[in-house]
């Protein structure tokens, strides 16, 4: 096994009495695309500062490249950051803006023009060398941003929300150019971000955090198809998570009380452990087919058309406090008030410890 690029070892922060990092371990690989994934609060940014210099742990280390940086300054370690406000001087060209950093290390104006270029080449903007930044729109100034602190060469990119300031449509844009550029240059990047869609379309590697600390990592189709937590199972997409008991186990098999009735899971558990099963929407069946596992009858509360599909809830009969969600093509003909068997399939049930 190669070495990782970097490695947090059990990180911890505070800020006064706020512990906002708890025991945080975490391995990049070299030429990765990671995700920071999680909500408001949950210390992303905070692991980001870490990574780049900007905040000193309370404990623990970071290791990047084998070396310890736990104290080393912003500057002098092989990170560069990317923030959401872009921050590119008004009064100075796009060439100038990029080449800017290597203008502090010393180096010529024909090397730092020539390397400007080759940046600004490889984000898609080379003829936007001589324009000022209030020339160019929002997408092109985060390019701009982005060939800005790939021109350092940086072993790591770090980008705090870098998509954050940009509308739905330009963001999901901007997420597909993210991408290829980052394979193009081959820097691992890594990327904190609250939106679950744009941590599924960029990451290798995503890391689910919530409350400081790690609650799920992985490629983002494991994290999905098996998330490790009910957080993960309802941050990483959606699900209708039923609470519930084991009542009986045999051979390989459970069957777990829940407010929906009796479910019967492929997983021998412990009698009388408490578990929560997730569902995902598009595994959810009302009326219609029946899957092999019934989930008694529900009530539609809300029909929203989406495009390609319809989002549903439904209310369970048994259990008011239950809700579904559910996934149904476009052309189905479901509407609010209409009372339905749910079921799905029993190898589509996700079994968390709960
Ligand atoms: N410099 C600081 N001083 C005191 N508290 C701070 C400081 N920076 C962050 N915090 C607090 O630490 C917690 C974690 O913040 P952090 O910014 O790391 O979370 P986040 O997951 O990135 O959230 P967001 O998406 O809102 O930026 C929050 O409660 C925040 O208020």
């Amino acid at each position: 096994m190669t070495a990782p690029l970097v490695d947090i070892r059990a990180v911890s922060h505070r800020f006064g009495q706020l512990a906002v990092l708890k025991n945080v371990s975490l391995r990049i690989e070299p030429g990765s695309y990671t995700i920071l994934l999680g909500p408001s609060g949950s210390g992303k940014t905070t692991l980001l500062s870490i990574l780049g210099g900007f905040v000193t742990p309370s404990e623990g280390k970071v290791f990047i490249r084998g070396e310890d940086c736990t104290t080393v300054a912003p500057a002098r370690r092989p990170t560069t950051t990317v923030f959401q406000d872009y921050a590119l001087f008004p009064h100075m060209s796009v060439g100038g803006n990029v080449g800017f950093g290597l203008r502090m290390q010393g180096v010529d104006g024909a090397t730092r023009a020539a390397k400007a270029r080759e940046a600004l080449a490889l984000v898609g903007l080379a003829s936007a060398f001589d324009k000022k930044p209030h020339q160019l729109s929002g997408g092109q100034r985060q390019r701009v941003a982005l060939a800005r602190a790939l021109v350092i060469e940086p072993a790591v990119l770090l980008l705090d929300e870098p998509l954050g300031a940009l509308d739905l449509k330009l963001r999901r844009q901007m997420q597909d150019e993210l991408k290829a550029i980052q394979k193009r240059v081959g820097t691992a990047f890594i990327h904190v971000t609250h939106d679950q869609e744009e941590a599924m379309a960029l990451a290798d590697h995503c890391v689910v955090m919530n409350d400081g600390r790690i609650e799920d990592e992985g490629p983002p189709e494991r994290v999905y198809a098996r998330p490790a937590t009910r957080f993960s199972a309802t941050f990483m997409g959606e699900s209708t998570i039923l609470a519930g008991r084991v009542a009986e186990t045999r051979d390989r098999t459970s069957t777990v009380t829940t407010p929906a009735g009796p479910v019967l899971v492929r997983s021998a558990l412990p009698v009388g452990s408490a578990v929560a099963l997730a569902i995902r929407p598009e595994h959810l069946m009302l009326g219609g087919t029946a899957g092999t596992a019934s989930l008694g009858m529900a009530k539609v509360s809300d029909v929203v058309f989406q495009g390609s599909f319809k989002r549903v809830l439904a209310v369970s009969v048994e259990d008011p406090s239950l809700q579904f969600i559910a996934k149904l093509p476009a052309s189905a003909t479901v509407q609010p008030g209409d009372t339905l068997a749910v079921s799905c399939d029993t190898d589509q049930i996700i079994v968390l410890a709960d």
